[in-house]
């Protein structure tokens, strides 16, 4: 694409050397380069883009997209483009640069502290039965022919383009999406047309990242200006309601779900089983019983967004209670790990306060026995949540296995140490087994029959990252491996 039109709609700063060139692709990476390239350097949280444009010119970029001027030998051969924000640029250029996939890909945005993953997991597996449909979430990316592994939850600006460009390529209608606090706050989705947007909820997570809760709402918020055919929020929520406040009036209609207000959907008659949920659900046009083969209230919320979103989308009623009825669930949340030892086994991926107390108290509902938790904080995360999970694991437990979780740069220790913050120290029912494989094997080894072994917070990842190495490790395959070695 000529390099006139990929800047065609930017506040241009200044404009130095030819813009009548080709350009044959676009990076915020220079190890990525190849030749006859635009290269978009952005100022990072650890490090500055600028700083690598000497090796992009020798790798082969042609022309530069800067915030700083640049010094450098035969500048006069390249071309450069300053304005304000390449982070917000390069979103207005990755559109461009792929044709603006989304003005014809119908994108269904999901965000929320949790519930995302498991929204868009339901929401393809009912779509599929009648569109072709593409996915980007913490999983995976489905781009309609292939999955690719997910590097974060919402990808930056020129990946997320191009799959879309590919989904069009692959002729899919839709694609259901997973829509980070990190990519709103950070412009990955800015130049994204969304046809519906979904809220969640919003409870304690990643203030290491924002200032505080007010500002992680209004980071999510954003995705409702975005937004074309609708937005669905859920209003038991407190933050939920005063989205709902701040958007009521915009173009876009409003549509509201919950258990506990009046909302356009809503489930009543709730009953919780080991297995699932069932409830009596309510629309604007018509009531139904729902049954949903994953268990725990959250699973209310999750399907009530599910089914809202379905309603806009004239999906027929039949088609989304045999789904969910015989959903196979979502990899990694509540996941049971069946064995004949008489205990039930959880694998998930609560990994925030709230996730943690919500599938706790689920296992609650059924247990016969004990429930032993084994748990971990991530590092280089948001601090302020470890001694609050550590409270809600002892007090919702029978026993509580304080472990390690993606430890990443920090000492794993020094985690636990915060995590035990929150600990009742006089009480002997919890312990630190600061490996996480024997920690999983010893909750496994001590459960009896009619106990639960809640292994949380790892749920899909098939890694351990220690230091910036990511190691194989997988909280099933432990289980599987725990198991077995008691045989
Ligand atoms: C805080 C954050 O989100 N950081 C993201 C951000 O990094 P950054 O802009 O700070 O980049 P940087 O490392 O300082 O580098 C600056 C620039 O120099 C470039 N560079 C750097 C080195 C080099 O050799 N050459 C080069 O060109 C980099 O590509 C970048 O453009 O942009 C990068 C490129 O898109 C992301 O990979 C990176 O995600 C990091 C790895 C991350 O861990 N993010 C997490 C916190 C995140 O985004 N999580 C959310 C939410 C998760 C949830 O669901 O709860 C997500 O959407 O995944
Ligand atoms: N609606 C909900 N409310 C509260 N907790 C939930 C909800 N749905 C799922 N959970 C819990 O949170 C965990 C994470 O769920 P899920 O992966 O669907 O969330 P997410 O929003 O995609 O998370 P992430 O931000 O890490 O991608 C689940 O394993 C479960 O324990
Ligand atoms: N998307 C979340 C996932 C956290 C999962 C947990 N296992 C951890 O590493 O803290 C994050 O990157 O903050
Ligand atoms: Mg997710």
């Amino acid at each position: 694409m000529k390099l006139d039109k990929l800047i065609e709609k930017l506040d241009i700063l200044e404009i130095n050397g030819n813009r009548d060139i080709d350009i044959s692709s676009i990076h915020y990476d220079s190890k990525s380069i190849t030749t006859d390239s635009l290269f978009i350097a952005i100022k990072g949280y650890s490090s500055d883009g600028h700083k690598y444009i000497e090796n992009a010119i020798k790798k082969g970029a042609k022309a530069f997209l800067i915030e700083d001027d640049v010094n450098i030998d035969n500048k006069e051969e390249y071309t450069f483009i300053k304005v304000e924000d390449t982070r917000n640029a390069m979103t207005i250029i990755a559109s461009n640069f792929y044709n603006n996939p989304t003005n014809k890909l119908e994108v269904l945005g999901v965000t929320g502290t949790n519930g995302k993953t498991s929204i868009i997991t339901f929401l393809k597996q009912i779509l599929s039965e009648k569109y072709k449909i593409g996915s980007i979430g913490t999983i995976n990316i489905d781009d309609g022919k292939k999955q690719i592994m997910s590097k974060n939850t919402t990808p930056e600006s020129i990946d997320l383009q191009k799959y879309f460009s590919k989904m069009l390529e692959n002729e899919c209608e839709f694609c259901t999406m997973e829509v980070s606090s990190h990519s709103l706050y950070l412009d990955r989705v800015e130049n994204v047309n969304f046809s519906i947007g979904m809220f969640t909820n919003l409870t304690e997570d990643h203030l290491d990242f924002h200032k505080d809760l007010d500002d992680y709402r209004k980071a999510k918020e954003k995705l409702f200006y975005k937004t074309s055919k609708a937005n669905i929020i859920n209003i038991d929520d407190v933050h939920g309601k005063k989205i709902l406040d701040n958007i009521k009036d915009l173009d876009t209609p409003v549509y509201t779900y919950g258990i506990n207000c009046e909302a356009d959907f809503m489930a009543s008659d709730i009953k919780l089983y080991a297995n699932g949920v069932y409830y009596k659900l309510h629309t604007p046009t018509y009531s139904d019983e729902i049954y949903v083969s994953v268990p725990g209230k959250f699973t209310v919320y999750n399907t009530l967004a599910v089914i809202s979103a379905s309603y806009l989308l004239n999906i027929e009623i039949d088609i989304v209670k045999e789904k969910l009825k015989n959903t196979i669930g979502v990899r990694g949340r509540f996941e049971n790990i069946p064995n004949d030892r008489g205990i039930t086994i959880i694998v998930d991926y609560a990994h925030t306060p709230d996730a943690l107390e919500n599938v706790l108290n689920t296992a609650r509902e059924f247990v016969g026995g004990k429930i032993i938790t084994v748990f971990g904080c991530g590092g280089d995360r948001d601090k302020a949540k470890r001694p609050i999970m550590g409270k809600i694991a002892q007090q919702n437990s029978d026993i509580t296995i304080i472990t390690s979780d993606n430890p990443r740069t920090e000492i794993p220790k020094l985690i636990i140490n915060d995590v035990l913050k929150g600990i009742e120290m006089n009480k002997d029912n919890y312990a630190v087994i600061e490996d996480r494989k024997e920690a999983i094997y010893k909750a496994i080894e001590m459960a009896e029959a009619g106990d639960v072994v809640m292994i949380a917070g790892k749920g899909h990842e098939d890694y351990q990252i220690v230091g910036s190495t990511k190691h194989h490790f997988d909280d099933k395959e432990i289980a599987y491996e725990a198991i077995q070695r008691l045989k």
